[in-house]
């Protein structure tokens, strides 16, 4: 950092961000509310923060939108909060941008390709990017995060920002702490981290962005595994262990991924602590437990629809990713946990397979960055 660089990265003391939020979910609406109390409190940045809305009509008739700009609260995937009266919904993708540099992108992963392709052309040059969204694209060639598909089609950089964050918790304001993973831009890292920090929600960051987004995205894999466990009444030493064992695929999923997969990411809010909370208190554990408890009787996408009121799962779809990357490299065996999640979410085993793969996993090691067996 020069040293006529302020701490959020401005060293232009004249230029004010701009801070627009895209996606109006449970975590977008509380990104929003975190970050439009902390752009009144900053000097360099503007006062408002836009958030871009997928529009629909309420069982009253009105849209959405017209009811968080009049009551200030987003009345469907985060009821009883108040955003603050800087946060302006715009169902309007391209409005909703056009003016920011600093663009936050907070939806359930498999509506972004989508989404960045309609922002094609439409973003500053200058936009810095942060993805707060866990899952990932197959392509051919293999893996996309969704930092590296906002890089691609929107040519800015992206950093991320993952971790230990239940929305509804982190909007009452009660403690906990996140990870930002960036590449190479310490400054602009640091910009992030001013922005999101507050006394209850501290922000920190690692120079590993595949690190931390992996750690975020696999994590929901293993969250689906530990809701079949509660689902099964299994107890707590079950859970634990799978617990381990996820931990264990993430690590070595990611750095077969991505070599330059650092370790110590695994200890930061975005891995281990992530891990846990969602294990604990997530909304893909509460699915996968309803979903053992019914015996796989009823589909993932049903239990979706009548248990979260719109809110998405991205547990489910993700676990078919990674099976995709496993299966085309022929690494099933590698991942015993990851390979099963899927096969029960999909019918092909049962909810009791989750542990019943566990006679026969293999126990395996990373040597220069490939699997070995130990
Ligand atoms: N909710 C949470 O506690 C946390 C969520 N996350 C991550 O943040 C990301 C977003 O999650 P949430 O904000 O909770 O969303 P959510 O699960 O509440 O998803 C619903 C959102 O998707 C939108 N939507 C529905 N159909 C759409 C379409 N066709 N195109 C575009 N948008 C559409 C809805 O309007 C709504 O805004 C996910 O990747 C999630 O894993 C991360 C940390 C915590
Ligand atoms: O990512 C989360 C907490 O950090 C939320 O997980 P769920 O999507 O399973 O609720």
């Amino acid at each position: 950092m020069s040293p006529t660089t302020a701490i959020d990265g401005n060293s232009n003391p004249n230029k004010k961000f701009k801070v627009t939020v895209v996606g109006s979910g449970n975590w977008g609406s509380v990104a929003a509310k975190l970050l439009g109390s902390n752009t009144l409190k900053l000097s360099s940045f503007h006062d408002e923060v836009r958030m871009w809305v997928f529009e629909e009509t309420l069982p009253s008739g009105e849209k959405l939108t017209d009811v968080i700009n009049r009551d200030n609260e987003n009345v469907k995937y985060l009821p009883g909060i108040k955003l603050g009266r800087n946060v302006v919904a715009d169902p309007d993708l391209v409005n909703a941008v056009k003016d920011a540099n600093m663009l936050v992108f907070v939806t359930p992963h498999q509506f972004m390709e989508g989404i960045c392709k309609k922002l094609v052309g439409k973003v500053r040059s200058d936009a810095e990017a942060i993805s707060l969204i866990k899952g990932m694209e197959v392509k051919m060639e293999g893996p996309c995060m969704i930092s590296s598909l906002i890089s691609e089609l929107l040519g800015i950089n992206c950093c991320v920002l993952m971790g230990a964050n239940i929305a509804n918790e982190i909007a009452k304001e009660m403690f906990s702490e996140a990870t930002v993973g960036y590449r190479e831009h310490r400054e602009v890292a640091e910009r992030w981290v001013n922005l999101f920090s507050t006394t209850y929600f501290i922000v920190s960051a690692v120079e590993d962005v595949e690190g931390v987004e992996l750690c975020g995205t696999l994590k929901n894999v293993v969250a689906l595994a530990a809701g079949f466990v509660d689902g099964l009444d299994m107890g707590n030493n079950t859970k634990a262990a799978i617990m381990r064992i996820g931990l264990r695929e993430m690590r070595v999923f990611s750095k077969l991924m991505f070599s330059s997969v650092k370790d110590n990411t695994f200890f930061e809010s975005c891995g281990v602590a992530d891990l846990i909370t969602t294990c604990l208190g997530g909304r893909n554990r509460k699915v996968a437990d309803a979903f053992a408890r019914n015996g796989g009787k009823r589909s993932f996408d049903e239990l979706e629809a009548e248990m979260l009121q719109g809110q998405k799962l991205q547990g489910v779809s993700t676990a078919k990713e990674v099976y995709e990357v496993l299966s085309k490299r022929g690494w099933q065996e590698l991942f015993p946990l990851f390979t099963t999640v899927h096969e029960i979410s999909i019918g092909r085993l049962p909810p009791s397979a989750i542990v019943e793969y566990s006679e026969h996993t293999p126990n395996f090691s990373l040597v220069e960055g490939s699997a070995q067996y130990y």
